[in-house]
């Protein structure tokens, strides 16, 4: 028993709402609604956006002109029938009894709402946001300091590898693939399916993983699922380009063994074994060379 510990409590429940096609209800048009506007746009929701004409933001306008998954009603908010068939509410109006009346009618029909800026009145709140391709992250304070959040965010950015996007997006096809290759939910399968998954996402670095193309994922499918091992990145072809800034190999030893045949020619040089004809070549070689020379003297002179 004392290996387990009960959580404190004091949070909130931290999910990623899937919103694709459900309809939300935006009472407000202002700069925040903007704001929540853009958040609903990237999750494909429908907007039901309520807000007079004459208030609304450059942006919130911007969106109703560009985008056909809003529908816009030029008034205020007018009361029950306007939750007609919505699966969430989000107000943002500079207009506290209103909210707080939204809120309520929306707390009677059981609809999840936010109200920004009072907190009683929220179900949910937002948070500062980080997206890169599918990467989503979410800092919250929960409520505790707003702009602290978006502080946080900074620093968060500042230390996300250049390429977990590619890499993210990648591990997603190769899962599509290998889903189509062995199809099936639950059972031994998917249990398979899934240390598989995680062993390739240890094994491969995201540098490796980033570098997958559609050709390395069917290789790596069909050299490691099928044979049931995780190959490392360099004993299969599946690695279409070496990583970003890593050494190049080849070139240094290329370098090295022509450094080695230059040291010999100066060493030689210095013993007179060649004739004049080299004897340019070894004199310039010798003189870069010198202090390595001396060196090697030192410990082992030459006869
Ligand atoms: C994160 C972010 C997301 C977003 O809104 O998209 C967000 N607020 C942001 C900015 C911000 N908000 C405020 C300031 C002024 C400075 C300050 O007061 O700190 C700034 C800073 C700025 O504007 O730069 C004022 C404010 N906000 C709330 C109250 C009421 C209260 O605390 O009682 C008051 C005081 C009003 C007053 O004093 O009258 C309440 C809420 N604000 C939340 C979210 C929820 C809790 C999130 C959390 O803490 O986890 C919650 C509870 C409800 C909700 O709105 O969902 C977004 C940053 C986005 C980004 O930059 O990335
Ligand atoms: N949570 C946050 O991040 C945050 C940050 C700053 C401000 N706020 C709060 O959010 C609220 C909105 O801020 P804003 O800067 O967008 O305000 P704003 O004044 O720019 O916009 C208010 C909008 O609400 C509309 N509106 C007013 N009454 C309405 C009604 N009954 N029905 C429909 N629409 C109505 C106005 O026409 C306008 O479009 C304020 O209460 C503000 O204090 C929240």
């Amino acid at each position: 028993m004392d290996r387990f510990e009960l959580p404190t409590g004091s949070g909130a429940l931290l999910l990623a709402w899937q919103l694709k096609d459900r309809r939300v209800l935006m009472v407000g048009g202002g700069e925040v609604a903007s704001g929540r506007i853009k958040y609903l746009l990237i999750a494909d929701a429908y907007i039901n956006l309520i807000a007079p004409r004459d208030g609304l933001h450059p942006l919130t306008k911007f969106y109703i002109d560009n985008s056909d998954r809003i529908t816009h009603h030029d008034r205020t908010f007018e009361g029950p029938t306007d939750l007609a068939s919505v699966d969430m509410v989000l107000t943002a109006i500079d207009d506290v009894e209103w909210s707080r009346r939204i809120c309520a009618m929306c707390r009677e029909q059981r609809i999840p709402v936010n109200v920004a800026d009072i907190p009683p009145s929220c179900d949910f709140y937002f948070g500062s946001q980080i997206r890169k391709g599918p990467l989503q992250i979410m800092i919250s304070t929960n409520g505790n300091g707003p702009k602290l959040a978006s502080i946080v965010k900074l620093r968060i950015e500042d230390c996300l590898p250049e390429n977990v996007d590619k890499a993210i997006e990648n591990v997603g096809s190769l899962r599509a693939k290998l889903r189509q290759r062995a199809p099936g939910v639950g059972g031994e399968i998917s249990k398979k399916r899934m240390q598989w998954i995680s062993s390739v996402c240890t094994t491969w670095d995201l540098n490796e993983l980033a570098g997958l193309d559609e050709a390395a994922m069917d290789t790596l499918l069909v050299e490691g699922w099928e044979r049931d091992v995780v190959p490392r990145p360099n004993r299969t072809k599946a690695v279409r380009s070496k990583p970003p800034g890593s050494p190049n190999i080849a070139l240094a030893t290329f370098i090295g063994f022509l450094c080695g045949i230059a040291f010999c020619i100066a060493i030689l040089g210095e013993q007179s074994v060649f004739g004049d004809f080299f004897t340019n070549i070894m004199l310039i070689s010798r003189d870069l060379f010198s202090p390595l020379i001396t060196k090697w003297k030192q410990v082992m002179p030459v006869a």
